[in-house]
C-alpha cells in the first residue's frame, strides 16, 4: 500500500545516508591535517593515514574547513555533530520534492513538506548518534504529520458525544464509492452499538436505490425510500425523523454521485445541507485518483463546507499522495480509509498509524 510514495520518501533517506557516509568517510581521512583541534581530542588511531587523498590535500590549505566533498562545503562534521546548510539539502529536496509531486502530492502541499523538512534538518547540530537516515525519517515522518494533523476529528469520539440521531451526509463523484461505504460504516457502528438507519439519497441514478436497499438488508439495517427522481432532501429528512422517533442513534445519507462542475447537482447538495442540517459531511473519494481526488475534495468542500473525507480503495494500487494532499488542500482530516470490498474493510485513519506504512521495511 502507498508504495510510491513510500519508495520515493526512502530514496530521500537512502539519498542523504549515503551522501553523509560519504562525507564523514572523506572527513575522517582528511581530519589530521585541517582540523587540529578535533583531532587533539581523539585516540591517536583515529589520525588520518599518511596516505590521504591527495585531492584534500590540495583542496585544503591548513587550518582552512575541509571542503565536504559530495555536499561541497555543505557539511560540517565537529566532535560527531552534523550540520546541513540550506544549500547542501538543495539539490536532494529538490529531487525530494519532485517525487513528491509524482506519487500525488499538490503542489502546495508539496511544498509545505520540503519547508518543514529543510527546517527539521538545517542549520541545527544533529548529533550522530543515530543513523543519518533515523534523522531524515524523523523530520519527513514530522513534515507529513503536522499536515495530516489539522483539525482532527475522532470520528468515534464525536459520535459518541454528539446528540442523538446523529446525521452524516456523504457526498462524491460517481462511482467513488459511497454506497459500499455507508454499508461499511453500518456496519462499523453497529459494531459499535449503535442503532442505524440509511437514508436512500440517491434518487438520480437507476439501482442506486435497490443497491443501497441490498446492503440494508445484508446488515438488517431499516433504510427510508422514496422513488426514484425524488427529493433527497425530503428522503433525508423524513429519514432523520425516523430516527428521532425510533430513538435510532445514527443516520447515514446516501447522495447522487455528481460532477463538481454540474452547478444544479451542487445546487441540490447545498438544499440537502440547509434542510437536514447535518451533523457531519464526508467526501468520499478514491485514493487511486490522485491529484483528481484532491481537486474535487476542494471544490466539494467550497461548495458544502465538508467535516473530513474517506478515502476508498486504499487496497489497490494507491500512490497515497491523495491522502496527505486533500488533508492540506481542504482543511478537514481523513476520517476512514477503504481497504477493500468486504464490509470490515474499512480502517479508521490514524496519522501514526498511516505515517508507519509509509516508513515500514
Ligand atoms: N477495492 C475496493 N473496492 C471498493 C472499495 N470501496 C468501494 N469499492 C468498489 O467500487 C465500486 C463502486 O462502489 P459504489 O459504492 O457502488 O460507488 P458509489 O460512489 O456509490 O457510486 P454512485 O452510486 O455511482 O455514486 C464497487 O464495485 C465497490 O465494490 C474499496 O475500499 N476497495
Amino acid at each position: 500500500m502507498f508504495d510510491k510514495l513510500k519508495e520515493k520518501l526512502n530514496d530521500f533517506k537512502k539519498t542523504i545516508d549515503d551522501k553523509v557516509k560519504s562525507v564523514t568517510q572523506a572527513e575522517k581521512e582528511q581530519k589530521p591535517e585541517t582540523a587540529p583541534e578535533t583531532r587533539a581530542q581523539e585516540a591517536p588511531q583515529a589520525a588520518a593515514p599518511a596516505q590521504a587523498p591527495a585531492r584534500a590535500k590540495e583542496t585544503a590549505p591548513a587550518g582552512a574547513k575541509q571542503p565536504s566533498g559530495i555536499f561541497d562545503k555543505a557539511v560540517a562534521l565537529t566532535r560527531g555533530e552534523l550540520i546541513l546548510s540550506e544549500k547542501e539539502l538543495e539539490g536532494p529536496l529538490w529531487d525530494l520534492e519532485m517525487a513528491l509531486l509524482e506519487s500525488d502530492v499538490a503542489l502546495p502541499v508539496a511544498e509545505s513538506i520540503i519547508e518543514t523538512v529543510k527546517k527539521d534538518m538545517t542549520g541545527q547540530r544533529k548529533k550522530l548518534l543515530s543513523s543519518t537516515g533515523d534523522m531524515t525519517e524523523d523530520a519527513l515522518r514530522h513534515a507529513i504529520s503536522d499536515i495530516l494533523n489539522v483539525n482532527t476529528l475522532d470520528f468515534d469520539e464525536f459520535v459518541r458525544n454528539r446528540e442523538k440521531p446523529v446525521t452524516i451526509i456523504f457526498i462524491g463523484v460517481n462511482g467513488a464509492g459511497k454506497t459500499t461505504t455507508i454499508a461499511k460504516l453500518g456496519q462499523y457502528l453497529k459494531d459499535h452499538n449503535y442503532s442505524v438507519a440509511i437514508a436512500a439519497g440517491d434518487t438520480f441514478r437507476a439501482g442506486a436505490i435497490e443497491q443501497l436497499e441490498r446492503h440494508a438488508e445484508k446488515l438488517g439495517i431499516k433504510m427510508i425510500k422514496h422513488q426514484q427522481g425524488a427529493d433527497p432532501a425530503a428522503v433525508i429528512y423524513d429519514a432523520v425523523a425516523y430516527a428521532k422517533s425510533n430513538k435510532k442513534d445514527i443516520v447515514l445519507a446516501d447522495t447522487a454521485g455528481r460532477l463538481h462542475t454540474n452547478i444544479n447537482l451542487m445546487d441540490q447538495l447545498r438544499k440537502i445541507s440547509r434542510v437536514v442540517k447535518p451533523d457531519l459531511v464526508i467526501f468520499v473519494d478514491e485514493a487511486i485518483a490522485g491529484n483528481d481526488a484532491v481537486e474535487r475534495a476542494k471544490l466539494f468542500n467550497d461548495a458544502v463546507p465538508i467535516n473530513g473525507t474517506i478515502l476508498t480503495k486504499a487496497d489497490a494500487d494507491s500512490k497515497g499522495g491523495a491522502a496527505i494532499s486533500i488533508a492540506h488542500i481542504t482543511g478537514k482530516p481523513i476520517l476512514f480509509l477503504g481497504m477493500g470490498q468486504e464490509y470490515k474493510d474499512i480502517k479508521k485513519f490514524e496519522t501514526g498509524w498511516f505515517v508507519d506504512r509509509l516508513f515500514e521495511r
